[in-house]
């Protein structure tokens, strides 16, 4: 961690109105919050600041909805749950700038807390524009970053904001995760083994030349796997893939030869006919080693993988896993992903587990009690092990 970032401890909010930034980007099932691992992480700081008699204005993101007022990507489940955990009103406004918000969120009384509509509704929130970060700092004073999973991205409510409110402190969650993975990532116990998965392979992939640096073993599923086969000049059908980011999967496995580090990809997949994401359902299915055909999509890590994975996993003693093996939210698809959360589990190692939807796996598991660390930021706790600022601590005010 930075030591010399400020955080909540070092400033007294009474009174004042604190724009809090979290990272409420939850998985929802039929409209209600179905993980709600970051919303318990944030109540720290929160019942902090209500104590403390601030006006709390919370905000956030929830997924990508590119600057459109997309209902689905709406903040208001968030707000029922939290108010539920509180036992507190949590008031919810449906925008996050502009006068009737500033009107609302100057009703505020001391204690009392407000949750500002997806900052991701305006595209000015992920460009950073200055404008954008200017209109969302209106409506407070102070300032506090929680929002970990957020901190590697320089967008207005994460950093640009900061240019407008004073003081600007970290909470209680990014203070707690940046001194643990600064501190068991520094010198990790070896042999140090990176699970790489999920949906997210440009902002990933990246990370790869860095943790060869780092890690002893670098085990590849999800759909990080196929832009890695394509680069092994397999056949990968319908999968997800970036076939943009074949050069880096090439460099990165030269490197990792040249440097002796095991890079493992899956020796087998599942792949589907027909599936539907919503439903939960696929069609036909089928394990493929090497080629996948063309009409078949690769939704799993096979039986084959599974086994040289959890060898693999067995043997290290410490294990940091970002993103899932498969689509994991569909049953015929989880049992990569469980096989893994199971080896982790009955590992002596530290385990650290980062990500939303990887720490909604791990839950879903029933091992979640098992991991050392479960970490709210995947791409986030990434980029702290590859050594680079993150933006939304370094925007913060230093001691
Ligand atoms: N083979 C695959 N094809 C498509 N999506 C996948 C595949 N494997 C995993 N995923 C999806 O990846 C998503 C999680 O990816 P990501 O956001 O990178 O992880 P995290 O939130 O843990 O950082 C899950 O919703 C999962 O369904
Ligand atoms: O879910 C998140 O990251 P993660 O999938 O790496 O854990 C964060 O909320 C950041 O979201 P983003 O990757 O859309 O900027």
């Amino acid at each position: 961690m930075n030591m010399a970032t400020k955080t909540i401890k070092d400033v007294n909010l009474a009174g004042q109105r604190v724009l809090v930034r979290c990272d409420f980007n939850v998985p929802l099932k039929d409209g209600a919050v179905s993980d709600d691992s970051r919303i318990v992480a944030a109540l720290p700081t929160i019942k902090h600041l209500v104590e403390q008699g601030a006006k709390v204005i919370l905000c956030s993101h929830l997924g990508r909805p590119k600057g459109e007022k997309k209902p689905e990507f709406s903040l208001a489940p968030v707000a029922k749950d939290l108010s539920d955990k509180l036992g507190q009103s949590v008031h919810f406004l449906n925008d996050c700038i502009g006068e009737e918000v500033e009107a609302e969120v100057a009703k505020l009384k001391d204690g009392e807390i407000a949750l500002l509509e997806n900052v991701r509704f305006y595209e000015g929130e992920t460009d950073n524009d200055s404008e954008f970060a200017a209109a969302l700092a209106k409506c407070a004073e102070a300032y506090v970053n929680d929002a970990f999973g957020t901190a590697h991205r320089a967008h207005a409510s994460t950093a640009g904001v900061t240019k407008h409110l004073s003081p600007c402190v970290c909470g209680f969650l990014i203070e707690k995760e940046l001194a643990y993975l600064g501190d068991k990532t520094a010198n990790p116990e070896r042999p140090f083994t990176v699970i790489l998965g999920g949906a997210k392979v440009s902002d990933k992939i990246k990370v790869i030349d860095a943790l060869l640096e780092k890690a002893d073993t670098i085990i590849i599923g999800g759909a990080m796997a196929y832009t890695f086969a394509l680069a092994e000049g397999r056949k990968v059908g319908e999968s997800l893939s970036e076939p943009d980011h074949i050069d880096t999967a090439k460099f990165a496995l030269e490197k990792a030869k040249e440097k002796g580090v095991k890079f493992l990809l899956p020796a087998d997949n599942l792949a589907v006919k027909d599936l539907d994401f919503g439903a939960g359902t696929v069609g036909e299915s089928k394990y493929f080693e090497g080629n996948i055909d063309d009409g078949w999509e690769g939704v799993d890590i096979g039986p084959k993988s599974i086994e040289l994975f959890k060898a693999e996993v067995a043997a290290a003693k410490t294990v940091l896993w970002n993103g899932p093996m498969g689509i994991f939210e569909i049953d015929a698809c989880n049992k990569g992903t469980f096989a893994i959360a199971e080896t982790i589990a009955e590992s002596d190692g530290i385990s650290i587990i980062g990500g939303g939807d990887s720490v909604k796996a791990i839950n879903m598991s029933g091992y979640s009690d098992k991991v050392t660390f479960m970490s709210t930021g995947g791409g986030a706790s990434l980029e702290f092990l590859e050594g680079k600022e993150l933006p939304g601590v370094t925007a913060l005010d230093q001691a």
